[in-house]
């Protein structure tokens, strides 16, 4: 998609969004609460009609062409869209029939653990049972793309880790999948691209490694909390110059680049003089979720 708009009202949602997701690739977009994540993904969905850009998805238009594209895509919204007393299992055995070629729907719902839940009707199963029969819909019709929309968010571990397996047999399979996320350990273990959206643009696309490199995660880093307002300038005075230190969220401080046991003690004595006690203190590699700080200014949850 190029140049994606969507406002709701005076809100702009996606601000001039660009993104190109090659086929057979896991793409995880990931972004802070609001990013405009949902609605770019509810316009390349044809849920949503684009207020400006082109969207194209499989080379067709979502909106004006949605009848074509419909029975290509497999769809995971992040609120339902089920009908409240259709049975579980019953609602996927239909569903898979609407398909030429859909997977064995015993082996999904074995491999999703929805076999308790087979009699029960949408609305009586837990959360993460309906979402994980969302992620079995939106997958039964062995589409070319999915499309996921926080697929594992409120799942237990148990439940995260099967979803990870069954997106990564996509992957395995040719499946193109576009996820969002917060968590980043997903975005890590399942993408081969990934996407940082925040106030609706594309801020950063790369591999995971790509990222991290670009944005001097090789760096170490000490991580501490204390009160907040520290006068950084005057701690990086005292250190060697190609150190950086931000105070990202308020109280809590990070020291990166080149971080030696002297730099650390120089750390350290500095609090002390200040008599200010660095809380939590470690040592240790810049993480892609220091990429997202330093990019969007903001913590993933
Ligand atoms: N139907 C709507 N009407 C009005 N504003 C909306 C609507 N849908 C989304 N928004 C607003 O647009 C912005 C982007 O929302 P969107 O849901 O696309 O972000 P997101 O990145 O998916 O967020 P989250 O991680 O919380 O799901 C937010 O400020 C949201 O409040």
């Amino acid at each position: 998609m190029t140049g994606l708009v969507k406002r709701y009202g005076a809100k702009t949602a996606v601000d001039g969004l660009n993104l190109q997701v090659e086929a057979g690739t896991v793409t995880a977009v990931l972004g802070p609460n609001g990013a405009g994540k949902t609605s770019t993904i509810e316009c390349c969905e044809g849920y949503r009609k684009p207020d400006g850009g082109t969207v194209r998805v499989l080379g067709l238009d979502p909106v004006a062409q949605g009848e074509q594209l419909r029975p290509r895509i497999g769809v995971m919204l992040q609120s339902g869209g089920i009908y409240p007393t259709v049975r579980a299992v019953e609602m996927l055995k239909h569903t898979a029939k609407l398909y030429a070629n859909p997977l064995d729907t015993d082996a999904l719902v074995e491999r999703l653990g929805l076999g308790s839940a087979g009699r029960t009707p949408f609305r009586r199963l837990s959360g993460g049972q309906q979402q994980r029969l969302s992620l079995a819909l939106a997958v039964v019709g062995r589409p070319e793309l999915v499309f996921l929309d926080e697929p594992t968010a409120g799942l237990d571990v148990q439940a995260r880790h099967a979803t990870w397996e069954l997106i990564e047999q996509l992957r395995h399979d040719g499946v193109t999948v576009v996820l969002t996320t917060h968590l980043l350990d997903e975005a890590e273990r399942l993408a081969d691209t990934v996407a940082i959206v925040d106030a609706g643009q594309v801020v950063a696309h790369d591999t995971p490694a790509g990222l991290a490199a670009a944005h001097g995660a090789a760096d170490t880093a000490i991580r501490f909390t204390a009160p907040p307002g520290l006068d950084l300038a005057e701690l990086l005075g005292t250190l060697p110059k190609d150190l950086t230190a931000v105070e990202q969220p308020p109280g809590s401080y990070t020291v990166a680049g080149d971080v030696t046991a002297d730099v650390l003690a120089k750390v350290t004595s500095w609090c002390a003089a200040k008599d200010v006690m660095p809380q939590g203190l470690n040592v240790g590699r810049r993480t892609l979720e220091d990429v997202f700080l330093d990019l969007t200014g903001r913590e993933l949850r």
